[in-house]
C-alpha cells in the first residue's frame, strides 16, 4: 500500500520561504486527506513541492509503490489552450508516461472517468469553448485517468455546481475506498472536508498548524483563529457535523 510522509519539508520561491518545516504523521493508500488553510497560506505551492516543481528542504517519502509515476496531480488552474477535444486531451492524459501505443484498457479508463464525472457527453467538444465547470471535470477526469496511487488536486469543486461538487467528491471517496488510493484534496469547503475527508492538515502562513482527524481539527477555536470566523459546529439531523458560519471577526 503507498506511503506518503513529509518530514521536514519546506518550499521556496526565490528567497521567499513559503511552505515552512511541515512533518506529518505516514498518509496510506486509502485515506483521503483535506489540505486546509487560508488564502496564500501555502497549500498550492506545498502540492507542487510534494511533485518536485519547487525546491526546500525536507524530505517527501513515498513509499510502498512501484509505479514509475506514482502521483498524479489536478492543478487550480484548468485552462486549456490546446486544439483538442475532451476525450482527446483526457487519453493524452492517460497516456502520458506510457507506452506509445493506445490499449484498449486505455479507452475503456478515459470512457470510464468520463462517465464517473457526468462528462460522457462532451467527449466531442473542444477543450478550448468549455465553461469553468466542464474544463474543471476534464481536468479531474485527466488526473483520474491516470491511476495513480496517489492522486493530489487542488481546490477540484471551486468552479462546479453543487450536485458536481458532491458527485466529484463522492467519487474521489470511492476511488480510496475501493482503489486504496491515498487523495490529498485541497479544498476551502470545510462542510466538505468534514463529510468526505478523514484527516486534515491546516497550514497557515507555510506552518502546518494542526493534522489529525477532520472532525477533531475542524474546531470553533481553530475556526476563529485561521479563518477569523466565529462559527459552531452541530450534528445536522442525519448526525453529520455541520458548520454554522456566524460573521467573520
Ligand atoms: N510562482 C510563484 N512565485 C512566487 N511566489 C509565489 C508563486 N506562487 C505562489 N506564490 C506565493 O506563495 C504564497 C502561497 O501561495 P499558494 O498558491 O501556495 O497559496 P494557497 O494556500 O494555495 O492559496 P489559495 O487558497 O488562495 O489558492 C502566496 O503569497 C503567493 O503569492
Amino acid at each position: 500500500m503507498v506511503r506518503l510522509t513529509l518530514t521536514h519539508v519546506s518550499a521556496r520561491y526565490g528567497r521567499r520561504t513559503i511552505v515552512d518545516d511541515v512533518t506529518t504523521p505516514t498518509f496510506h493508500g486509502g485515506q483521503v486527506v483535506a489540505l486546509l488553510g487560508p488564502n496564500a497560506a501555502g497549500k498550492s505551492t506545498l502540492f507542487r513541492r510534494i511533485l518536485g516543481l519547487v525546491q526546500g528542504q525536507g524530505e517527501v517519502a513515498i513509499e510502498g509503490s512501484d509505479a514509475e509515476r506514482p502521483v498524479a496531480y489536478m492543478p487550480q488552474e484548468t485552462g486549456a489552450k490546446a486544439v483538442l477535444s475532451v476525450y482527446e486531451s483526457v487519453l493524452l492524459a492517460r497516456m502520458q508516461g506510457r507506452s506509445l501505443k493506445v490499449q484498449p484498457e486505455d479507452l475503456a479508463q478515459v470512457d470510464r472517468a468520463l462517465e464517473e464525472l457526468a462528462i460522457t457527453s462532451l467527449g466531442e467538444r473542444d477543450i478550448g469553448d468549455l465553461s469553468g465547470g466542464q474544463r474543471q471535470l476534464v481536468s479531474a477526469a485527466q488526473a483520474l485517468v491516470q491511476e495513480p496511487e496517489i492522486l493530489m488536486l487542488d481546490e477540484p469543486t471551486s468552479a462546479l455546481d453543487l450536485n458536481r461538487q458532491i458527485n466529484l467528491l463522492t467519487v474521489l471517496r470511492r476511488l480510496a475506498d475501493e482503489r486504496g488510493m491515498l487523495i490529498l484534496v485541497a479544498l476551502h469547503d470545510l462542510n466538505h472536508a468534514l463529510r468526505f475527508t478523514d484527516c486534515a492538515m491546516v497550514i497557515e502562513q507555510g506552518r502546518l498548524i494542526a493534522c489529525g482527524a477532520t472532525q477533531e481539527v475542524i474546531t470553533p477555536a481553530l475556526l476563529r483563529q485561521v479563518y477569523r470566523v466565529e462559527a459552531r459546529i452541530e450534528p445536522c439531523s442525519k448526525g453529520r457535523p455541520q458548520l454554522i458560519v456566524e460573521e467573520a471577526v
